[in-house]
């Protein structure tokens, strides 16, 4: 509760650092809200740490990024250039990666087709030296050379490969993550991902997919609330360390949150970890875990439900399967029965997609569920978000700010 009251006592020193005139040193650490994101991997939660370092770049006045000691950052330093040069190649590795896994699942399915390209055989040969070297993949060493672009542009371009993108399921041993399948869905982008001189969008590092190894904290100023952000990664390797992490963070003082970050589009992906189960079912057991683990208690839940766009396209697509086979699937993978897009229906209002928010709420009420079995009188806050896209983004943080900024004057009035 203190926290609460010395975040009002000190609102004018913040509004000094806010407009970057002073330093921030003398701050209480009270006044901080520390966010500890978990979330298993590839659920958006790195994306969310970019998308506030863009949104830095793109609106000063309410998002700032801070250094360690609370300096501000430069808004051009935010993404230097050594970064972006990385970045890239990120992509460039994920790029190759997908494309070999692509050619490998198409010549799988017929014995001939593409086993005297030279394209294919020039990626197939690349991937497997850098999934054979000594290093890790995303090793700076591993630089991907630029004419790898034209031979993957080649190889996407075809029917028979391209065909595997569009399937609204996950097909087995084919897994293409969200951010990769945006480049590779796109010839241009892919063009310039190849391109020596090209400078990463702020939509193209949103997309950047490289798995978070350890932890990180980010600090910044959304508005009037300082926030400081921990990352962890969610890969199987990294979720043992979850105890050794929330004893780090717990004692950190300061008003805590457990932000939970899972993919709505993970409800029909199965799991290669256990056999008839989704990765949103492992998404929903590791929450439980986490809030069954001693101090999470004292935090505040917030969940983030992400990749709402990923959900809403594989919903439709399911839905327009004629046979009705996309239609039984969603009701025994979410246990609603889905209803026909109203514009499929009755000549509903055109061009207005269908959001499916009711499908959406039976994830939630799952994990409703698993809060109120934990603890009944545990205060929350759940979102539907979609973190590679910036204006929806800005409205769920300003929506934030204000629930927890509310919450702070309701609160202190009661002290
Ligand atoms: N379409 C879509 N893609 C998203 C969304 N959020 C994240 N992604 C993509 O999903 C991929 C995985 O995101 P990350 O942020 O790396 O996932 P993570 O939770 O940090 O994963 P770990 O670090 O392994 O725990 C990235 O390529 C993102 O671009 C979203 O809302 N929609
Ligand atoms: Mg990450």
């Amino acid at each position: 509760m203190g926290s609460l009251c010395s975040r009002e006592e000190n609102s004018e020193d913040a509004m000094v650092t806010m407009n970057g005139q002073g330093k921030n040193k003398t701050k209480k650490e009270g006044d901080i809200i520390h966010f500890f994101m978990l979330g298993i991997e590839g659920a958006g939660k790195t994306t969310i740490i970019r998308q506030l370092k863009c949104l830095c770049m793109q609106k000063p006045h309410n998002y700032q990024m801070y250094d360690d000691s609370w300096n501000l950052i430069d808004r051009e330093k935010i993404f230097d250039n050594y970064e972006l040069q990385g970045l890239k190649n990120v992509v460039r590795i994920n790029l190759l990666t997908a494309c070999a896994s692509l050619i490998r699942k198409t010549r799988d399915r017929d014995e001939e087709y593409l086993r005297s390209s030279a394209a294919a055989a020039a990626i197939l040969r690349r991937c497997s030296q850098l999934y054979e070297g000594e290093v890790d993949i995303y090793d700076h060493s591993n630089q991907i050379e630029d004419e790898y672009g034209a031979y993957i542009i080649e190889i996407v371009s075809d029917p028979q490969v391209f065909r595997w993108l569009e399937q609204p399921i996950g097909v087995a041993g084919l897994k293409i993550e969200d951010g990769t399948r945006y480049f590779l869905k796109d010839e241009g982008r892919i063009r310039n991902i190849f391109t020596d001189s090209y400078q990463l969008t702020n939509d193209d590092i949103v997309h950047v997919r490289k798995p978070t190894v350890s932890f990180k904290s980010y600090k910044f100023r959304i508005k009037q609330l300082r926030v400081e952000i921990h990352d962890m990664g969610g890969q199987k390797s990294e979720l043992v360390k979850i105890p050794q992490f929330m004893r780090q963070f717990l004692t950190t003082s300061g008003h805590c949150f457990l932000l939970y970050v899972s993919s709505l589009a993970a409800f029909q992906e199965p799991d290669k970890d256990s056999k008839g189960r989704t990765v949103l079912d492992k998404s929903a057991a590791i929450f439980k875990l986490v809030l069954e683990m001693s101090g999470v208690d004292e935090c505040t839940v917030m969940i983030f439900f992400n990749k709402q766009d990923r959900f809403e396209e594989i919903c439709r697509e399911m839905l327009q399967n004629d046979d009705g086979e996309g239609k039984r699937q969603i009701e025994k993978l979410l246990g609603v029965a889905p209803k026909l897009p109203k514009n499929q229906k009755e000549g509903g209002k055109k061009n207005k997609p269908e959001n499916f928010d009711y499908l959406k709420d039976s994830i939630r009420n799952r994990f409703k569920e698993i809060l109120k079995n934990n603890n009944d009188k545990k205060s929350y806050y759940m979102k539907y978000t979609q973190a590679t896209d910036a204006q929806l983004m800005s409205t769920i943080f300003y929506a934030v700010e204000n629930e927890i900024i509310s919450a702070f004057f309701t609160q202190a009035r009661y002290l």
